[in-house]
């Protein structure tokens, strides 16, 4: 590899994770012990907020009053394209069942989780769209019991248009409490939850954490922590569009890394030439996230051939992987590590995370390795059955017996003993580990 590192990152997705590690089992501990007060009293000291939690309908009601006319149509036709790639994604999943041999028969069913927590953030940003792509996916994936988490701002509440969506997209009931306090509402069944068998969505370090800690006792979707994002560019590419697109998602967070990998140098200093500029250009806020962002945790590097390209964007693994190249094809079948793949400059990352139907929840920090994003397969639990006649049975019974005695579980080769004894009385069989070898 003949990798050049242009701009190379001070920090990573792993910098200070001990510490956060410690804030959220400490959170984690005192919620369990003390139940809802716990959770209200550090929603206090976190949050500064200290009105209703369980939001009743009169304030759901209020909540969408406040919503404009035209936004929530934006917010229908996003959560229609959702709902739609979601329905399509039920469909590519079938029960089935297999004659293993006469008569013996095996089957796979997907069984949907019943109580799903959606945790949908707001500390820095109204996530509207991530309550559109949580409970969207579970209601379509036929969740019984949906329950919405999400952070209150003081004195105000949840954001009136994250309410107004999460009740569109079939939320059960919604709970203003943000951070570890709301993913240990949706575990521990505070507030008058049922215990989330499964908790999705995506979150800061402080969220993804209490999800990863407490993953196996709930469910949960995905390490889906601050979004990270990776553009492959060659030559061909428009410098303003691949600045830009960097700078939009610089903006997520002062700790979202992005990353330009690229075969044109002279590609590399245009992009790197115009970025300073739009970061400061944007509002207050946004410009610094994405200054923080960009100085500590962006990197632009220049590879020798697009087959090393792509071997440096698997590593990363992004979130989001966009590709601004010729030859798109090739690309898609090359590229094995990302969350979601945008192809050409005909789409972009902001697409997906808003409006076009795929799920912007997402592995970050390296999780697209061994897993994709959120959909409705998450909520699916994949289980098997059997059913065989008594002959059908036979082989099995027989086998099942050696294969037992041979590992010492001579309880397991009785209780295929006794069915042979039972279902073929005057019949000899060996069902005993020693034999030929
Ligand atoms: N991976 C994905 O698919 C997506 C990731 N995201 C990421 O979600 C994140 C949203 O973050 P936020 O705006 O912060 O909203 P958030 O809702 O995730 O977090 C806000 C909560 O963090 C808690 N908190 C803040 N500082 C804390 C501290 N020092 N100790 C303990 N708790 C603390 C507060 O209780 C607050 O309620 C961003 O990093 C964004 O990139 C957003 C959408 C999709
Ligand atoms: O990580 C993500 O998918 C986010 O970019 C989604 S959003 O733009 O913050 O809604
Ligand atoms: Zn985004």
């Amino acid at each position: 590899m003949t990798i050049e590192y242009l701009k190379k990152a001070g920090r990573t997705s792993q910098t200070d994770t001990a510490e956060t590690r410690a804030t959220v089992e400490k959170l984690l501990a005192e919620i369990e012990a003390g139940g809802d007060e716990a959770a209200r009293r550090i929603a206090i000291a976190l949050d500064r907020y200290d009105g209703s939690i369980v939001l009743g309908r009169d304030e759901i009601e209020a909540a969408a009053a406040k919503v404009p006319a035209k936004l929530k149509d934006d917010i229908r036709f996003a959560h229609d394209n959702v709902r739609r790639f979601a329905e399509r994604q039920m469909q590519s999943l079938s029960d089935f069942e297999y004659e293993l041999s006469p008569g013996f028969v095996a089957g796979q069913k997907s069984i949907p989780c019943r109580a799903a927590g959606c945790y949908v953030p707001g500390g820095r940003y109204s996530h509207v769209a991530s309550a559109i792509m949580t409970v969207t996916t579970a209601q379509v994936a036929g969740c019984d019991n949906i329950t919405v988490c999400s952070p209150p701002r003081p004195e105000i509440g949840i954001n009136p248009a994250i309410v107004f969506t999460a009740d569109l997209c079939g939320a059960d009931r919604i709970l203003a409490l943000g951070g570890v306090q709301g993913v240990a509402a949706l575990a521990f069944g505070l507030f008058g939850a049922p215990p989330a068998d499964i908790i999705v969505g995506p979150g800061n370090q402080f969220v993804a954490e209490a999800k990863r800690i407490l993953f196996g006792r709930v469910g949960i979707d995905m390490f889906a922590g601050p979004t990270d994002s990776l553009i492959l560019a060659d030559a061909s590419a428009d410098a303003e569009i691949v600045a830009a697109d960097l700078v939009g998602q610089a903006e997520h967070g002062y700790n979202s890394p992005v990353w330009l990998v690229t075969d044109s140098r002279d590609l590399a200093e245009r992009v790197l030439a115009i970025v300073p500029g739009l970061i400061a250009d944007l509002p207050d806020a946004n410009r610094t996230s994405a200054a923080a962002a960009w100085r500590d945790y962006a990197e632009v590097i220049l590879c020798g051939s697009r087959e090393e390209m792509a071997t440096v964007s698997d590593d990363e693994a992004p979130e989001h992987l966009t590709v601004q190249a010729q030859d798109l094809d090739w690309w898609r079948d090359r590229l094995k590590c990302y969350g979601s793949l945008f192809l050409g400059e005909e789409t972009t990352v902001a697409y997906g995370d808003k409006a076009s139907g795929t799920n912007h929840v997402l592995p970050t920090s390296g999780a697209a390795r061994y897993t994709g994003g959120l959909s409705v397969h998450k909520y699916l639990k994949i289980v098997t059955w059997q059913q065989a006649t008594r002959a059908a049975s036979k082989d099995v019974a027989i086998a099942t017996a050696r294969i037992s005695r041979l590992e010492g579980m001579e309880g397991h080769a009785r209780t295929a003993d006794i069915r042979l004894r039972k279902y073929f009385p005057g019949e000899n069989f060996d069902l005993s580990a020693a034999g030929d070898s």
